[in-house]
């Protein structure tokens, strides 16, 4: 049995979460560099609970700043299973306006300056990430909410551009065409990269625009986006306590495997393997490659 352990990321306007108790701050030493900040780790009535800051106190970093792998590896290393990714995000539909939560269950990755990936030359491996939301976490998660009286929409696209620009009036109702739900700046790499850490992961997508598309609707700015966001956030950490309150004290395994994506993933020969980057895999493939 492994205990469970809830990880949270906190994103915009989410820099702490007030529910967690008997916090001390851990700076985690990552090989892949340098996490957002220092993992808050305490518990929730009992519950193990890391919080961390994506992108750190103050919103210093910007999603392509941002070091995923790192983040990803400290979490695995502080005994993360389950992480819950909590999100701003722009709306293409005119049934999520802003205040809406969606729990979203697909990804389109339109990243393109970010390391994606823990394996590469020397260790080669191809998760699968035909269903990148774990599907009970997220049930979860849906419970928590309709518990704390937010009616979450189940299901829907999340597409990560690159950014730090908002998207073009052309690429909005491009999205919007091919029918995408919502828009953010960061889930990607971040699921691909929880995936092969063998961590569950599921976001709670919190709209707070209907970015350029809507024609009844102002183009998006970070002040309309704050104003919204505030309200999101209260809420959010509310639904993080209640997830808290009533998870699993043993992690679930998880019905689509997340929890075992390695276990058919890795290709290299291990006399092909580089020692360095097993190495320095020790936390997010350490069940295979028995280093754990
Ligand atoms: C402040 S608006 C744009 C910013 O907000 C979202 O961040 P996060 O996913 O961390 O909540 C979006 O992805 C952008 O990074
Ligand atoms: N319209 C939008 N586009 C990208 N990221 C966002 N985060 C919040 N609103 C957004």
């Amino acid at each position: 049995m492994t205990k469970a352990v809830l990880g949270i990321i906190g994103g915009s306007g989410i820099y702490d979460l007030p529910g967690l108790e008997n916090v001390r701050e851990e700076r985690v030493h990552s090989p892949w560099g340098e996490p957002s900040g220092a993992l808050r780790i305490g518990d929730i009535a009992g519950l193990p609970v890391v919080f961390l800051a994506r992108h750190d106190k103050g919103h210093r970093l910007s999603p392509s700043d941002i070091n995923y792998r790192a983040n990803i590896d400290a979490l695995k290393r502080a005994g993360v299973t389950d992480l819950v990714s909590l999100s701003a995000c722009g709306s293409f539909r005119e049934d999520m306006p802003p205040g809406t939560f969606v729990l979203v269950d697909q990804f389109v990755d339109r990243t393109h300056r970010r390391e994606s990936s823990f394996f590469g030359k020397g260790l080669v491996a191809h998760v699968s990430m035909a269903h990148p939301v774990s599907p009970r976490l997220r049930d979860r998660i849906a419970a928590a909410a309709v518990a704390e009286g937010i009616e979450p929409k189940i299901g829907g696209t999340y597409i990560c551009m690159e950014g730090p620009q908002f998207s073009t009036y052309a690429e909005s109702m491009t999205y919007k065409q091919l029918g995408y739900s919502v828009i953010g700046m960061t889930n990607m790499p971040e699921a691909k990269l929880a995936r092969e850490a063998e961590i569950c992961y599921a976001t709670v997508a919190m709209v707070t625009d209907f970015d350029c598309w809507h024609p009844e609707h102002d183009a998006v700015t970070v002040a309309d986006i704050v104003k919204v966001l505030l309200g999101n956030a209260d809420l959010a950490k509310r639904l993080v306590a209640r997830l808290a309150r009533d998870f699993p004290r043993e992690h679930e395994a998880c019905p689509i495997g997340s929890d075992r994506a390695l276990d058919n993933a890795l290709i290299t020969q291990p006399e092909a393997r580089d020692p360095e980057l097993i190495r320095k895999l020790d936390a997010v493939a350490g069940r295979v490659l028995g280093k754990r």
